[in-house]
């Protein structure tokens, strides 16, 4: 019952018609479904069963909502990268929870917690929002309704994975496969698995085969518990390791549920339905790809001596590190000589990813490159993104 807690608390009238709970032959698994989030939110939609479905019209309102975590280890991160696309987001005071983006002004900016934008965005009370994609796994449940519309906003990096402690009957336990195969684990005593991700958790086991399970939750601390004798192992986020080697305990082979890191979220209804909202996240999406590609980049000039353009271009083109995003901008540098105005070398310009930046260096040099100059990109706009055909796809568009 200790698993129905958080939500119960949170939505006592719908507790009854919202949770599932199965015990499949020998094991304790607990679904919450799609249907419970939407009823557990206050929402601002209008609420209709049409063929014993639930249809939720869009309430109409001129802003687009875009949810951005409150607190916690993506707030600032978040707001880092707003900023670097040119959306700064201004907040008169921190405690208050709506602010603008001056360059955005038909977007409403809500601050929530991270699991609270997602049960919003499936409410309908917001429509864009940022978060990890472990939070929009575990509060979404695979509703088609949410829409991952960047999945690699390059910050929050972790993984949802499944640990045991490094001593006792678990020293010589290093996979998920050892794990299930341990005999200690029978029906009137299954694994004892502590977590906050109670809906991913018992789905990964089912899915993975492990039958003698039960969850427990908690909200934090989690690596505590095993020696605090609550739980045989946790399921929680892990980035560093640090928290799990303080505590004793160890990831295993297979045990990885999930790697997660920040993603821009929408929801389907309101990108399809509500005005302006897929032209606002066509922008906030733009800017996003263009500020994440040009991290990864430098852009490099260098003199080069030749005949013409075509054999200087040549000549880059023949080195593996040099061929830019599309070829390298060849152009004439004149000078003049006896009385007479000529090309004798040309600037070439070329982006080259940062990891190579030592090797694109010695590739320039050895076909007599001179004069390389590296500087930071700020923005890489393409024609278009690859990510807003996906969307658009993913919208029937
Ligand atoms: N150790 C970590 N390293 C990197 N990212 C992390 C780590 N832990 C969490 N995250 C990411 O940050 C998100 C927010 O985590 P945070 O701990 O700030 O909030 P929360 O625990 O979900 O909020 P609350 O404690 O209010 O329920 C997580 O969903 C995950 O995507
Ligand atoms: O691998 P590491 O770098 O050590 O990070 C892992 C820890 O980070 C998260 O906790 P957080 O710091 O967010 O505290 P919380 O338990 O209050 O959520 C997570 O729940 C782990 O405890
Ligand atoms: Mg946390």
């Amino acid at each position: 019952m200790s698993l129905l807690q958080p939500y119960f608390q949170q939505c006592p009238s719908a507790f009854t018609s919202a949770f599932s709970i199965s015990c499949p032959s020998s094991s304790f698994y607990l679904s919450v479904s799609k249907r419970s989030f939407i009823s557990c939110c206050s929402s601002q939609s209008q609420t209709a069963v049409v063929n014993g479905k639930i249809d939720r019209k869009i309430v109409e309102r001129d802003e687009i909502r875009l949810g951005l975590p409150s607190k916690g280890r993506m707030a600032d991160d978040t707001l880092d990268l707003l900023k670097d696309c040119q959306l700064s987001v201004k907040q008169v005071n921190p405690r208050q929870y709506v602010a603008q983006i001056p360059q955005l002004s038909n977007v409403e900016v809500w601050f929530q917690r991270p699991k609270d934008i997602v049960r919003k965005l499936l409410s309908g009370d917001l429509d864009l929002g940022i978060v990890g994609l472990d939070t929009v796994s575990e509060y979404g449940q695979g509703s088609e309704d949410l829409i991952i519309v960047h999945d690699a906003l390059e910050y929050g990096d972790c993984r949802l994975s499944l640990a045991i402690p490094k001593y006792g009957i678990f020293e010589n336990i290093n996979s998920l496969e050892e794990l299930a195969q341990m005999p200690q684990w029978t029906v009137e005593k299954p694994l004892r698995v502590a977590t906050g991700f109670t809906y991913l958790g018992p789905k990964f086991m089912k899915e993975n085969g492990l039958k003698h399970v039960i969850f427990s939750t908690a909200d934090g601390a989690l690596e505590a518990a095993p020696a605090m004798g609550i739980a045989d192992a946790i399921l929680d986020l892990v980035s560093s390791g640090t928290t799990l080697r303080e505590n004793n305990l160890k990831e295993i082979e297979g045990g990885v549920v999930l790697e997660s890191q920040a993603v821009l979220i929408a929801s389907r209804k309101a990108l399809i339905r509500r005005k302006g909202a897929l032209d606002t996240t066509h922008e906030i999406l733009e800017r996003f790809e263009a500020h994440l590609r040009a991290l990864g980049q430098f852009m490099v000039t260098a003199n080069m001596r030749g005949r013409s353009a075509e054999e200087v271009a040549g000549q880059v083109l023949s080195q593996p590190s040099l061929s830019g995003l599309q070829g390298p901008t060849v152009c004439p540098v004149f000078c003049k000589c006896d009385g007479k105005v000529a090309a004798d070398y040309y600037a070439i310009v070329i982006c080259i990813p940062k990891k190579a930046l030592y090797k694109s260096v010695q590739q320039l040099r050895a076909i007599g490159g001179s004069g390389v100059l590296i500087s930071p990109l700020t923005y890489i706009f393409d024609e278009e993104t690859p990510r807003w055909r996906e969307l658009l796809s993913k919208l029937g568009l």
